[in-house]
Order: C-alpha cells, then structure tokens, then sequence
C-alpha cells in the first residue's frame, strides 16, 4: 500500500492541497477559491468556513486522484495557512466575525496605538525583537474592542487561520512558533506569547491563547466524522502546519542558512532562514521565527499578484496575457512608472496609500506598458526592500512563479539566477513534508534534501544589459516614491 502525506495550503486566493510519497512525488492535487471580502475603508476579510469548504473540497480533489493511481493510506497531514488573520470563537466555539486578514489596513490606527501603547517601534523591538506592523495580529484585537465591543466581549479563542484549521481537523486549539510569531504579541526571541502586548489592550485576552507547541510535536489525529467527510483514515498524524511563508521556506529546502525564496501570491515575500535571531532588525524586515526551530526573517509587500489580477481586469485581460504582453514590451515600460499600492502597503510603511501612475505619454501608452509597468512596480517593491540579504540565487514560488517572462524579469532585475521548484504548490509542499517528518520522526533537513527538486527547464539566468536597464527603471521607482510619498 503506497504511503502518502497531504499538505494544505490555506492562502488568499485560495486552498490547495498536495500528495507526496516519502520521496517527494505528488500524487494529487486539488484547489478550491475563496471569495474576498473588500472595503474601501481598508477592511479585509474572509468568513473562515469559506477555509473549511475550500479545504474539504481540494483535498477530496487531491484524495480522489491519488486513489486512481492506485490503493494509497495518508499517513500524515499538515496545514499552510496565510499569516496574521485573526479568528475570534465565543465560549461555545462559534466564530464571532469574519477573520480580519494579513492585508487589511482598516486596523493601521489601531496599530499605531499598540505601538505606542508599548513605548515606540524600538522599545518594542529591544522587548520583543519586532515591532508589529499593519497587518499583523495584534492590532486587529484592539480595532475589535474599539469598533465591536459587544463581539469583543465574546472573545474566548484566538486564533490564526493554519490553527483554526487545526483545530477543526482535530479539535485541539494549538499554536506553532512560526506562525505564531507574526501576531505582534509574540516574543521572537525567547520564543513565547509577549503578555504584556495583550495586557496593553485587555488583561482577559492572554486566556484566550493557544497553548504552544514544538515543530516536530504532533497536533493529533483526525476527528473521526473530518476523516469520514475528507476520504482520510481518522488515524492520519497532524503536524503542527505553520504560516505559509515558512512552509513555503519548508518547501524550497529554504531550513538552512544562505537559501533565499521569493514568492508572487497575493503577497509577495522574500526570506532566509537564519540560525539566530537577528540582533539588530533593518527597516521593512520581519524578523519572523522559521517552523524549523530557527528564524525566517522576511520582507513582505502587501501587492503582488492582486494587483495584477486588477490590472488584468481593466485591460479586459486574463492571466494567460501575462507572458505575451510581458514579451512585447522592454524593462522600464518606456518610461511608465506604476506604485502598485491597490492595498496600502506594509512594505514600506504606508497603509492608508494609494497606488499611482507615471509617465503617460501619447506614445506609450499601451496594455503592455501598463501590465509591465504594474508588474515590475510589484517586482522592484520586494527587490528594493530585500537589500538586508543577498542573493546570487533565488527559489521563485507563487502563482507569479508560473509566468516565463516574471521569472526572467526577477533574476534580470536582481541579477541572481532564479529556479523553481518542481512541485508548483511550494507551501502544501513544505506542510506535507512537515508532516512527513513528524509521523517518522525524520529530520526536516534530511527530508528536504530528498523532497525539495528543482525543474531545471524553468531556470532563468540573468541578462547583464537587461540588469543596467532595470537597475535605470528601479531607480526611477525609488525617485517617484520618494517624491509621492517620501520614502
Ligand atoms: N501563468 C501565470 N502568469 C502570471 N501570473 C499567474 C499565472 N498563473 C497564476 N498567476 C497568478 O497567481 C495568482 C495566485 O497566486 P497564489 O500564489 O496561488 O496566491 P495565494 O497563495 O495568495 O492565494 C493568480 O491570481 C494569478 O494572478
Ligand atoms: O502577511 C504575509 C507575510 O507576513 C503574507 O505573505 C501572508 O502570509 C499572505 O500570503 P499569500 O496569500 O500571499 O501567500
């Protein structure tokens, strides 16, 4: 009987969920969408059944089409899941509210005040080893206790989107350090819940926690009638999952020091796993820890493919235009400049901003210039914050990464050699080899270096004239957001 390990990756878009034996071939997908829920005021929101459904869904997918290649048992599960989001239950276990997400800016006051409330950016990062920004956890509770009291005061459980998926695989409320370590109320460097953020806003919210757990600690097993639903033996091992970025990390082989990953989802982040926690904290970095027991500090824009899919959508275009508009037209757009700040933007700093566009002229305008010109503003917004580590080689992972044209333009303008995995789904990957290692009790490294191959066909080397022609358009980034926005 063929062994298997599911992974599930729960991000903006959607969920997908993946099949690996023990050497690291998929023998299933599956992918379900989620809806988004969006408000001008910044609100960003998502019902977190919709997570449920679109998990039960891919994996029946996933299930299914393993099962007709032949008779197969899933020995081991684990959950991706889009950072930061914040999921309130009541006593009962009921869900409050929608889950604020990673990407909702409504939270940017809020956040500011927390803060503040913790003596300004630096003091919390001598306390702490970070200072929340936009988006994360932490401002989210005290925007809730502003604006919905009466919800507030039902608060019981706190919870992040991968352990509220846990927790209805298994019915155990959990947490892991990596994931954990982006709620803005988490020590990075001692590696525990930070008590006194949440005193700050209301002493009864430090109750409301998961209780920690190691990365190589099991979660549990299927509840008997979650196994029945998904086609699963109920004997499945669930592994503690993790924020997607460090399953990702998981997934790249990105578990040692020096790899460096990419990823165009809806966000776009770039990482490096690290031995230590840093000592001092560049600006624009999270100094996130790894779901490896190490650190995974990272740099994260809040507008990568979104933007592009809206951009896609006024010019009356799908994503399959993105290679051919991309080929017919030259790094800098002629000249167009696009701010791609459709979402504010945590990356840099500027939550309440807009997104802006340069350089129309009677001659360049055109639908090529305009995507280019949106897809390279998303492509310098990353580069140009990731200069805290560097890269002569970076792993390309995210819908984005499944464009020729994007992966060309991120070594051209980089000037690193750019490779993909061979599994596309690099955070279902990493979960499921999370999975793997904790129902064998392998190492994750010894599991990465059989499990994490490249597709060598989709490797895009650098062009040194097109590196001085992006290096021209990058610079002229930088002059229109200094001058728009001053930074
Ligand atoms: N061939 C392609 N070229 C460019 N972009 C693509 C391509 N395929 C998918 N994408 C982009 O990837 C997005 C989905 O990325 P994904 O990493 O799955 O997001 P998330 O994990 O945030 O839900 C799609 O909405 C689309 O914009
Ligand atoms: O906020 C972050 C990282 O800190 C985002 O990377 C989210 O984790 C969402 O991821 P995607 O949906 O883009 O994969």
């Amino acid at each position: 009987m063929r062994e298997l390990f599911l992974g599930v990756d729960c991000g903006t878009q959607g969920t997908k969920a993946l099949l690996i034996d023990a050497d690291g071939t998929a023998w299933g997908h599956g992918h379900a969408a989620h809806a988004l829920i969006e408000r001008e005021s910044g609100a960003r929101e998502q019902e977190p059944h919709w997570w449920v459904e679109a998990a039960t869904a891919a994996i029946q997918q996933a299930v299914a089409a393993a099962k007709s290649k032949g008779e197969c048992v899933v020995r081991g599960l684990g959950v991706s899941g889009q950072q930061h989001g914040l999921v309130v239950l009541d006593e009962a276990q009921t869900v409050i509210r929608p889950a604020k997400l990673w990407n909702d800016t409504e939270t940017a006051a809020q956040n500011e005040e927390v803060v503040q409330r913790m003596g300004g950016a630096a003091a919390c990062v001598e306390k702490f080893g970070i200072s929340p920004l936009t988006g994360y956890t932490v401002s989210k509770l005290l925007w809730l206790k502003e604006k919905e009291p009466a919800n507030f005061a039902r608060v019981r459980h706190v919870m992040l989107p991968h352990e509220y998926l846990n927790w209805w695989l298994t019915g155990r409320m959990c947490a892991e350090f990596g994931d954990a370590s982006g709620t803005g109320y988490f020590d990075v460097r001692k590696r525990l819940w930070a008590k006194d953020v949440l005193d700050a806003i209301d002493p009864a919210l430090f109750g409301c926690l998961p209780e920690l757990i190691g990365a190589d600690e099991a979660v549990g097993t299927l509840k008997p009638e979650v196994a029945a639903l998904l086609g699963l033996d109920a004997a499945c091992v669930v592994s503690p999952g993790g924020g997607d970025n460090m399953m990702g990390a998981i997934g790249t082989g990105n578990v040692r020091e020096g790899v460096v990953t990419m990823s165009l989802g809806t966000s776009s982040t770039l990482y490096s796993y690290r031995e230590a926690p840093m000592e001092t904290v560049p600006e624009g970095v999270a100094p996130f820890c790894s779901s490896t027991g190490g650190w995974l500090p990272l740099v994260c824009t809040m507008n990568a493919t979104n933007v592009v899919n809206s951009m896609l959508s006024a010019l009356g275009l799908g994503v399959e235009a993105v290679d051919r508009l991309l080929a017919e037209s030259a790094p800098g757009a002629d000249g167009i400049t696009v701010l791609p700040f459709l979402n504010g933007e945590r990356t840099p700093d500027l939550p309440l901003a807009k997104g802006c566009v340069f350089g129309l002229s009677a001659t360049n305008l055109s639908a090529a210039n305009l995507l280019r010109a949106t897809i390279e503003g998303v492509t310098f917004g990353v580069l140009g914050a990731s200069t805290w580590v560097t890269a002569s080689r970076i792993l390309l992972i995210g819908g984005g990464a499944k464009s020729t044209q994007w992966r060309q333009m991120v070594a051209d303008a980089s000037g690193a050699r750019v490779e993909v995995p061979a599994v596309e789904e690099a955070g279902c990957l990493g979960a499921a080899m999370q999975a793997l290692a904790v129902s064998s009790g392998k190492s994750i490294a010894s599991v990465a270096d059989v499990c994490v191959r490249l597709d060598e066909a989709k490797t895009a080397v650098p062009v040194a004239e097109k590196f001085a022609q992006y290096a021209a358009a990058m610079a002229r980034y930088k002059e229109r957001l200094k001058a728009e926005f001053g930074v």
